[in-house]
């Protein structure tokens, strides 16, 4: 039975929110001192979130505060019927990519109940230390990708989980990419003619790909080979899929 690699960025992809983003709602007023605000950067914010979580904990924020904060978010339109469908049919395997972190997703998951499906999650690791702060890392420190964060590179996450599965015996005969960034067009470059990229409408990802086949920038739009589905919901998604088990 041929076999597929279903892989998913987190933020606005999984879920219909960003957690770094809406944790902000915990701090006083929900609003950042700008001291915070200043030290975010679009090359990396683990710096920035782990002074936000510094900042939420001196302000009274406890661990449980943040766990149901994060049960708030809901699943993305259609990504529960996506995943009743591909976990069941039984030659999908899924996987999380994101520059959020391991505390945030874990919680996430389990209150949707969808840890189980998740053969993997890449990610930045998190912890509460004994204090009661969560604490974060940087997933890798990269210097070879300038279409990725410096501590997380998607591209590189997505060839190493295909390359070591190669080595077991699994060979995908088509890897699904979904997403919604601008951290998720290294790994959309990563694909094979095979394989497709779902970029979610009206986000980033969507943009990119959109004016690259017009102005090839930030790179030239013959790097990227794989079909190119956008999507609005998780339906969309399962439309295609449904396509592809019927084979
Ligand atoms: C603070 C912050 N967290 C997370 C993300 C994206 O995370 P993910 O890779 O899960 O979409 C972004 C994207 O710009 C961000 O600015
Ligand atoms: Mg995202």
């Amino acid at each position: 039975m041929a076999r597929y690699l279903l892989a998913f960025d987190f933020d606005h992809t999984l879920i219909d929110a960003n957690s770094d983003v809406y944790i902000i709602k915990l701090a006083p007023n929900g609003e950042l001192p700008a001291e915070i605000k200043d030290l975010y950067k679009d090359t990396g914010w683990i710096e920035y979130m782990g002074q936000i979580f510094k900042y939420l904990h001196k302000n009274g924020s406890k661990q449980s505060d943040i766990l149901s904060c994060m049960s708030e978010i809901p699943l993305t339109e259609g990504m529960r019927e996506l995943l009743d469908f591909t976990s069941k049919a039984g030659c999908f395997e899924h996987i999380i990519i994101s520059d959020s972190n391991s505390v945030f997703i874990n919680h996430i998951l389990a209150t949707h109940s969808l840890s189980v499906v998740m053969a993997g999650i890449f990610t930045n690791p998190a912890e509460f230390n004994d204090a009661g702060c969560l604490t974060l890392q940087g997933y890798h420190s990269q210097d070879w990708c300038s279409l990725s964060t410096v501590n997380m590179c998607k591209g590189h996450i997505l060839k190493n989980f295909i390359d070591m599965k190669r080595k077991s015996g699994i060979e995908y005969a088509s890897v699904l990419y979904v997403g919604d960034g601008y951290n998720d067009l290294c790994p959309s470059l990563e694909l094979r003619p095979q394989d497709f990229v779902f970029p979610r409408v009206g986000f980033k990802l969507h943009k990119l790909i959109t004016k690259m086949s017009k102005e090839n920038k930030p790179v030239d739009m013959s790097a990227l080979t794989a079909r190119i589905k956008q999507w609005e919901s998780g339906l969309d998604i399962l439309e295609t899929v449904k396509s592809f088990s019927l084979q």
